[in-house]
């Protein structure tokens, strides 16, 4: 039977998540989505193949597996609103940072299977990444139709306690200290005469492509950046400038400015 696969709030990731399951062709899923606004929910979810749906209750009556995909806050009333019952034998997926897997249970009957995870942007064309709790209430057998299902976002990984607040942080994140590095790289060229549009596509691609050869290679980051810098030559000079304004501590900051609160 098709997975009827469910998401409360289609905001930001919801659609992101959505899209990224648009680019397979004949999907072993149906989707649907409710939310706050149902003419705003109509217009974003017809055009990615997703069912509105006008209550959260109806929502998880319908179906089998339930994306939690409100903001952190809103976690508390979605579930207030919602015969509890109604998630006997289904599965919940939250997506909302911070929101534990035991809070979760304590509100959830016991046969409801729950996995918390957080995805990132990049969900939308594919190269996302899951960052999952280790700690789940999904069987085995759950865990593989997850894995089927959710592999079409992107890459899946699963962790605990430290390691996955973490990495959940870099990976969820991420994106946009990403999108400002694209941003501050295409600054520098158009600075000295490039074109903006020619500039972005330049700094992607080189993230981009620097990324797929580290992710190919497993290579040192430090090698790469050797390979590039010739002594007495122009990279050493643009490296220099970057460890003087602090780019390696900017980055350590910033997840300290997250996870030491
Ligand atoms: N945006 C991101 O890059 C990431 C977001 N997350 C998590 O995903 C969750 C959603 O984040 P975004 O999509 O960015 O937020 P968003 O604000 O864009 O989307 C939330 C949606 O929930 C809807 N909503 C609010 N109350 C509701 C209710 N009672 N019933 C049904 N729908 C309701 C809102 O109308 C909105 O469309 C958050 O918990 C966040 O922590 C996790 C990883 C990355
Ligand atoms: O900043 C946020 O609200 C979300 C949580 C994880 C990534 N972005």
């Amino acid at each position: 039977m098709t997975l009827q696969l469910g998401f409360i709030g289609f905001g930001q990731m919801a659609q992101a998540m959505a899209k990224g399951f648009n680019q397979k062709e004949h999907p072993p899923f149906t989707l649907h989505a409710s939310s706050i606004d149902f003419d705003a929910l109509t217009a974003h979810a017809t055009p990615l193949n997703v069912q509105p749906i006008s209550s959260n209750q109806q929502l998880v009556d319908q179906c089998d597996w339930i994306i939690l995909a409100v903001k952190p806050d809103q976690v508390e009333g979605v579930l207030n609103d919602i015969d509890v019952a109604s998630f006997e034998n289904k599965g919940v997926i939250s997506i909302a940072s911070g929101i534990t897997l035991d809070q979760l249970k304590q509100r959830l009957p016991k046969s409801t299977s729950i996995l918390t995870m957080i995805p990132n942007t990049p969900v939308c064309v594919g190269e996302g990444i899951l960052m999952c709790q280790e700690d789940t209430t999904f069987t085995q057998e759950d865990l593989t139709q997850f894995k089927d299902v959710f592999s079409h976002l992107g890459t899946i990984h699963f962790a605990n306690g430290d390691a996955f607040k973490s990495l959940a942080t870099l990976s969820g994140c991420g994106p946009a200290f990403v999108a400002m590095v694209i941003e501050a790289m295409a600054d520098g060229m158009v600075k000295y005469g490039a074109p903006r549009d020619l500039a972005y596509q330049i700094a992607s691609q080189t993230i981009k492509g620097t990324a797929q050869m580290q992710l190919d290679t497993n290579t040192h980051p430090g090698v790469l950046k050797d390979q590039v810098t010739s002594p007495g030559g122009t990279t050493i000079k643009g490296v220099a400038a970057l460890e003087e304004k602090g780019m390696r501590h900017a980055f350590i900051s910033a997840m300290d400015g997250i996870l030491d609160h």
